[in-house]
C-alpha cells in the first residue's frame, strides 16, 4: 500500500472505569514469518489468528507475487501452497511493502540468494528507513543492491545465482536484521552463522526449527550464536499464532491510567524477548498480574488483567531489556507522564529509525500536552506529573506511525482535556480494530 490515503483526525477523552475483555489481534512479527516460511515450504501451511492488518497482508501480497499460492476462507484461516526454499519466482511488478520494515526486510532477505531481481517501495515513512543493515550482509551472500541514497527504498536486489554461506556478527539489535541474515542462509549451502550481542525476539528461530531447518542457539562470550544448515525442505506446518504483546500494551496501559478500570487482555504471549513493558510497568507499581499462566506452542503464555494505578512512580529502564519491549517504549513514555518522578530510558536509539523518530514525535506531542521531557541521541527522559495531572489539549502528528497515534489516544483518556491526533490511519498497519476493541472497554475515542 504505497502512499496513504486521507488522513482520519481523532481524538481521545477522559474515560473512567474501562472494563471487560480485550481480545487483541494475533502477533504482527509471528504473522509475517509464519506467510514467509508457508512460501517457502512444499504443501500446505495453515494459519489461524493471523493479524490481518496492512502490514502483513502486505507481505501476503509480495509472497503470492513470487509464486506462493495464499487464500483466506470466510473463517479467516489461511492457506499458503509454497514455493520451496530457493523457489521464488521473479516478481511481475514492483513489490510494495507500505509501511513494513519487517515485511521489507525479511523478504528481501529470503529472496536475497535465489537467482531473481526484485524492486522494493513503500510509502513515505518506509522509504525514509534504513535499508543498508540488512543489504550491506545480504552483499556477503554475493547479493546485489542498488537503491536510493543512503540505502533508502525504493530498491532492486538482484539475487545470488551462486550464494555462499555467511558469518555475521549483527551490529545493532536487530530481530529484522537477524531474520533477513537468516532467511538468506536458508539457500545458501552449508552452515549460515549469525551472532548477535543482545538478543531480540527470536521468533525466526523457533519457526525455522518448526518448519523442519536445522537450527541451533547458543548463549556464548561472543554473544548468541545461531547457526543454521542451508537449503533444508521445509515442511508445511499448522500455526496458531499467539496474540500480540505489543498491541496488548494499549489497552493495558488504558487500564492503568484511567479510574476505576480493571481490564482483562488474555492469551498475551511473555516471551522474554516480547515482555519487557510488561516487567517494566510492574516495577512502576502497575497493578498488572498475569492470570493463568501456561505454555502453548512451547511459549509462555497469560492472561493479562490490569487494573486502575493511582500510585505509580517513574524508574529507570535497564538498557538491555530494550530490545524486549522496543516498541512499547511511546506507550511506556505515556504512562511515565501520569506517574510520579522520572523515567529514564538508555540505550534506545534504535527507536529513531522506526515508522517515524519516535523519541522525536513523543517528545513534541508529550511537551504540547504539558509534560515535562528530556532527550538525547540515546536516551529519554519523561518527567510524570502523577495521576490526574497531565493537561492533555493539543493535536499531536503520527508522522505515519501506528504506535504513535495509538500511545497519544491511549494518553487522551487520562489528560485533563482531549488529545487529538492528526492521522489515526496508520493505525490499521497493526491494529485494525483498536477503534471498536477500546469502544468495547468504554474508552472515548472518535473520529474527528
Ligand atoms: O522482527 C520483527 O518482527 C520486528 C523487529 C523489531 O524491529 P528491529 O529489528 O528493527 O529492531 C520491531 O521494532 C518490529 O516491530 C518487529
Ligand atoms: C517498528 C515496527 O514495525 P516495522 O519495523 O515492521 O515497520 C512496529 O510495529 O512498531
Amino acid at each position: 500500500m504505497s502512499g496513504h490515503g486521507t488522513p482520519i483526525p481523532m481524538s481521545s477523552h477522559r474515560s473512567t472505569g474501562l472494563s471487560g475483555t480485550a481480545d487483541v489481534p494475533g502477533d504482527k512479527s509471528i504473522s509475517h514469518r509464519a506467510l514467509i516460511l508457508g512460501a517457502l515450504s512444499v504443501g500446505e501451511t495453515v494459519i489461524t489468528g493471523l493479524l490481518e492488518g496492512q502490514d502483513v497482508l502486505d507481505t501476503a501480497k509480495a509472497m503470492q507475487a513470487m509464486g506462493a499460492d495464499i487464500t483466506r476462507d470466510e473463517h479467516g484461516t489461511w492457506r499458503v501452497h509454497g514455493v520451496g526454499v530457493g523457489g521464488f519466482a521473479e516478481p511481475g511488478q514492483v513489490i510494495d511493502c507500505g509501511n513494513s520494515g519487517t515485511g521489507v526486510r525479511l523478504i528481501m532477505g529470503a529472496m536475497a540468494t535465489c537467482p531473481i531481481t526484485a524492486t522494493f517501495t513503500g510509502d513515505a515513512s518506509l522509504n525514509k528507513r534504513p535499508m543498508a543493515r540488512v543489504t550491506d550482509p545480504l552483499a556477503l551472500f554475493g547479493a546485489q543492491a542498488v537503491g536510493r541514497s543512503g540505502g533508502r527504498l525504493p530498491m532492486t536486489i538482484v539475487g545470488a545465482d551462486d550464494p555462499l554461506p555467511v558469518r555475521y556478527t549483527v551490529p545493532v539489535p536487530s530481530a529484522q536484521v537477524k531474520s533477513a541474515v537468516l532467511l538468506a542462509g536458508l539457500n545458501a549451502p552449508g552452515q549460515t552463522v549469525v551472532i548477535e550481542q543482545e538478543a531480540t525476539r527470536d521468533h525466526t528461530e523457533r519457526m525455522l526449527a518448526g518448519f523442519g531447518a536445522q537450527i541451533t542457539t547458543e548463549d556464548t562470550d561472543e554473544g548468541r550464536v545461531i547457526i543454521l544448515t542451508g537449503q533444508p525442505e521445509l515442511s508445511p506446518q499448522t500455526i496458531v499464532v499467539p496474540r500480540d504483546p505489543s498491541s496488548a500494551a494499549f489497552p493495558v496501559c488504558a487500564a492503568l491510567i484511567t479510574e476505576g478500570s480493571d481490564v482483562l487482555v488474555p492469551n498475551i504471549g511473555l516471551n522474554p524477548t516480547r515482555a519487557g513493558l510488561f516487567t517494566t510497568l510492574r516495577e512502576m507499581g502497575a497493578d498488572l498480574s498475569y492470570e493463568n499462566q501456561r505454555e502453548e506452542g512451547g511459549e509462555p503464555v497469560a492472561d493479562l488483567r490490569a487494573r486502575f494505578s493511582p500510585d505509580m512512580t517513574g524508574v529507570e529502564v535497564p538498557p538491555e531489556r530494550a530490545a524486549s519491549m522496543i516498541d512499547e517504549y511511546p506507550v511506556l513514555s505515556v504512562v511515565a507522564a501520569f506517574a510520579k518522578g522520572d523515567t529514564v530510558m538508555r540505550g534506545v536509539k534504535e527507536l529513531r529509525v522506526k515508522e517515524s523518530d519516535r523519541i522525536e514525535a513523543m517528545t513534541t506531542g508529550l511537551r504540547a500536552n504539558g509534560v515535562a521531557v528530556e532527550d538525547g541521541p540515546d536516551w529519554w527522559i519523561v518527567t510524570g506529573r502523577g495521576m490526574g495531572n497531565v493537561r492533555g489539549g493539543a493535536t499531536c502528528a503520527s508522522h505515519l506511525d501506528h504506535r504513535i497515534a495509538m500511545s497519544f489516544l491511549v494518553m487522551g483518556l487520562a489528560t485533563q482535556s482531549p488529545v487529538h491526533v492528526d492521522d489515526g490511519g496508520p493505525i490499521a498497519t497493526s491494529f485494525p480494530v483498536f477503534e471498536p476493541l477500546m469502544a468495547d472497554l468504554g474508552a472515548d475515542i472518535r473520529r474527528g
